[in-house]
């Protein structure tokens, strides 16, 4: 069974939510990224999403951006951050899901069937895809299918009934629900509108719910515990990762990533 299937079912059974930071790869080295997965993973994440930089932003808001900038402009090669995944994922007890985010076009020039090989050597058991339109999402889902790899395909507050439809058909894993119109980066308050995309779609599909886009603080996952599956965080985290590029920052960057993590899983799942 697909790592990700495995865990929703357990959460499920236990009526828990899943907790899932967002980390870029790469920033601001592979050493660190190392060091933050297992972090992450430690303070209590049940599975994590890893930006693959690439150049041309698709949603992503300024904080996400320049992390990219970083990792790219210290020459990351995809091959590279690969190896860091599967040496992460090789250490002693690791059972966090992993999975890629990154743009059809890091997918497309390799191959889908090449690139899913790669991934899933590394450890990634899935990838969310951010700017694969359904249409053309359903032969990538085919090969994904064969080798038991999650295609994962976002879901926002304007995509239209029939097209939600599709989209739900063509994803694996879990559906990503983007929580509002715009970029990547932290908000005050979670929109209202919030509730009824979720009740759509749970009549769409069983797959498990998760929202990203916005979500940062605990009161923000309080707000939505009874209502998803699980939670995306990226920004908050990526905030830390540009403080560990700071000379002598490495440390406290770690620290503070993991007590971030963990005042966001409990005010997921309150209860022990
Ligand atoms: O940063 P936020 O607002 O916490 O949202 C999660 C998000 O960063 C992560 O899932 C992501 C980063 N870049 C993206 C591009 C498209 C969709 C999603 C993403």
């Amino acid at each position: 069974m697909n790592p990700i299937d495995a865990l929703f079912r357990d959460l499920r059974a236990a009526g828990r939510k899943a907790f899932m930071p967002f980390l870029t790869g790469g920033d601001p080295d592979l050493a660190f990224t190392k060091d933050a997965l297992t972090a992450v993973a430690a303070a209590g994440a049940h599975l994590v999403e890893v930006g693959l930089p690439f150049s041309d932003p698709i949603a992503d808001g300024p904080v996400i951006q320049a992390s990219y900038t970083r990792a790219l402009n210290a020459k990351l090669k995809l091959g590279d951050l690969f190896a860091t995944l599967k040496q992460t994922a090789a250490q002693p007890g690791w059972k966090t899901p992993m999975v890629a985010m990154g743009s059809y076009t890091l997918i497309y020039k390799r191959g889908a069937a090449a690139f899913i090989q790669q991934a899933k050597a590394a450890g990634l058991s899935g990838a969310v895809l951010p700017d694969l339109p359904v249409e053309e999402a359903e032969e990538f889902a085919k090969v994904a299918a064969d080798h038991d790899f999650k295609p994962i395909l976002l879901v926002t507050p304007t995509t239209s009934p029939a097209r939600a439809e599709k989209i739900v058909k063509a994803c694996g894993g879990f559906v990503y629900v983007v929580s509002i119109v715009g970029i990547t980066g932290e908000r005050d308050r979670m929109p209202v509108a919030i509730t009824d995309m979720i009740a759509r779609l749970r009549n769409l599909t069983d797959l498990p719910l998760c929202v990203g886009f916005g979500v940062s603080k605990p009161e923000h996952v309080t707000e939505l515990r009874t209502l998803v599956d699980g939670v995306i965080v990226g920004t908050a985290m990526v905030r830390k990762l540009e403080q560990a590029g700071q000379p002598g920052q490495r440390e406290k960057a770690l620290t503070e990533l993991k007590a971030s993590v963990q005042a966001l899983v409990v005010a997921l799942n309150p209860t022990p």
